[in-house]
């Protein structure tokens, strides 16, 4: 049995993500939670003939009973994957998001806590840079912290990365990788271009615009809908395509999968060491390998160019202020 949880199912990202899931023949049940919405969601996709017995879960209507759609959707998870809390409208960043979005996933992590703490943990809502260490000191007051199995989804910058940089290259965008570190968010946005593969040489221009264009690519959907929301369908793509390297990693048991993400540097002692001793932080955008029991390895920060120090310089003050800001949200929640 894989059982794949989404939690914010019925929204935005939750929707067609929760289709990418139901198509993933290796889930064998699909559990849809929202605070809406999410038995309709899933009626719908559950007349789809593939293999995944989709279920829909709503909290409770009065305000403090227990809330046993959380609990059913988590028990027994085998990854989750959580879309859950609000965009960005024109003009905000992804820090303004906090305000409501730590709540959101406080509360949700409290229940993985409890229900589900070995599953496999993938965190799409904004802002990544303060959601994730937020999921991790939950798990971390409940004695359940696996920094192996915690991931903040980036995957969408990669996925930009080799649409955008292939418009240049010429090169076909589906073969193209680029490693893209640091954080999820402007600045803490940093693209290796000097790494893409197939390898190619960029003049000192198309560098400059193109890691502008992978830093702001969100602002640029964000405008586009104009008060409708930021990125959903580019995202569930991208967050179907972590959870499938997760999937096949620890379920079909392939080796090597190679992947960048969001993590606790704690992961993998060795590679994890050498990035801190860098960047000064507990958390930082890597690629990694995975393998059954999650992450194997982060490869270090190596042979970067001058100009690739030169972002890395530039992002690592927001993103401690990021980390600090969700790491302290629940070190000073006293109901925790
Ligand atoms: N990591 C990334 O690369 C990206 C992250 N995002 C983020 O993903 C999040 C979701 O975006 P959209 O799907 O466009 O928003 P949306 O508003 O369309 O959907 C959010 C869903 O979450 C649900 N929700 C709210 N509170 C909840 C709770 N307590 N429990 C369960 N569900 C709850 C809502 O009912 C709604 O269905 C945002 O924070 C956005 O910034 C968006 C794009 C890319
Ligand atoms: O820009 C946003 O707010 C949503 C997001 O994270 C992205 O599209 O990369």
């Amino acid at each position: 049995m894989v059982k794949a949880v989404i939690l914010g199912a019925a929204g935005g990202i939750g929707q067609p993500l929760s289709l990418l899931l139901k198509l993933n023949e290796t889930v064998t049940e699909l559990a849809l939670y929202d605070i809406v919405n999410s038995p309709g969601v899933a009626a719908d996709l559950g007349h789809i003939n593939t293999p995944a017995k989709v279920t829909g879960y709503l909290p409770p209507k009065e305000k403090n009973a227990p809330n046993d759609g959380l609990k059913n959707a988590l028990t027994g998870a085998h990854i989750i994957i959580i879309p859950a809390g609000v965009p960005r409208k024109p003009g905000m960043t992804r820090d303004d998001l906090f305000k409501i979005n730590a709540g959101i996933v406080r509360d949700l992590a409290t229940g993985i806590a409890q229900y589900s703490p070995k599953a496999f943990i993938l965190i799409i809502s904004n802002p990544v840079n303060s959601t994730t260490p937020i999921v991790a000191e939950v798990l971390k007051k409940h004695n359940v912290f696996d920094p192996k199995k915690l991931f903040g989804v980036t995957t969408l910058d990669l996925v930009r990365a080799s649409t955008f940089t292939g418009e240049i290259s010429g090169h076909d965008s589906r073969d193209i990788r680029v490693p893209v570190v640091g954080g999820h968010s402007g600045i803490t946005i940093i693209p290796l271009l000097s790494k893409i593969s197939p390898s190619y040489s960029f003049s000192k221009e198309q560098i400059d615009s193109l890691t502008n264009r992978i830093q702001y690519g969100g602002d640029e959907v964000v405008k586009a809908k104009d008060g409708a929301g930021s990125a959903t369908l580019s995202m569930a793509q991208a967050g179907a395509r972590f959870a499938d390297a997760i999937l096949k990693a620890s379920v079909k048991g392939e080796a090597r999968l190679i992947e960048v993400s969001y993590v606790h540097l704690d992961a993998d002692k060795d590679g994890g060491d050498k990035i801190r001793a860098t960047v000064g932080l507990d958390y930082f955008s890597s690629t990694i390998e995975l393998g059954t029991n999650g992450i194997t390895k982060i490869h270090p920060l190596e042979n970067l160019t001058a100009f690739e120090d030169s972002l890395l310089k530039a992002a690592i003050p927001e993103l401690r202020e990021n980390i600090n800001k969700g790491v302290a949200f629940i070190k000073e929640d006293s109901k925790l």
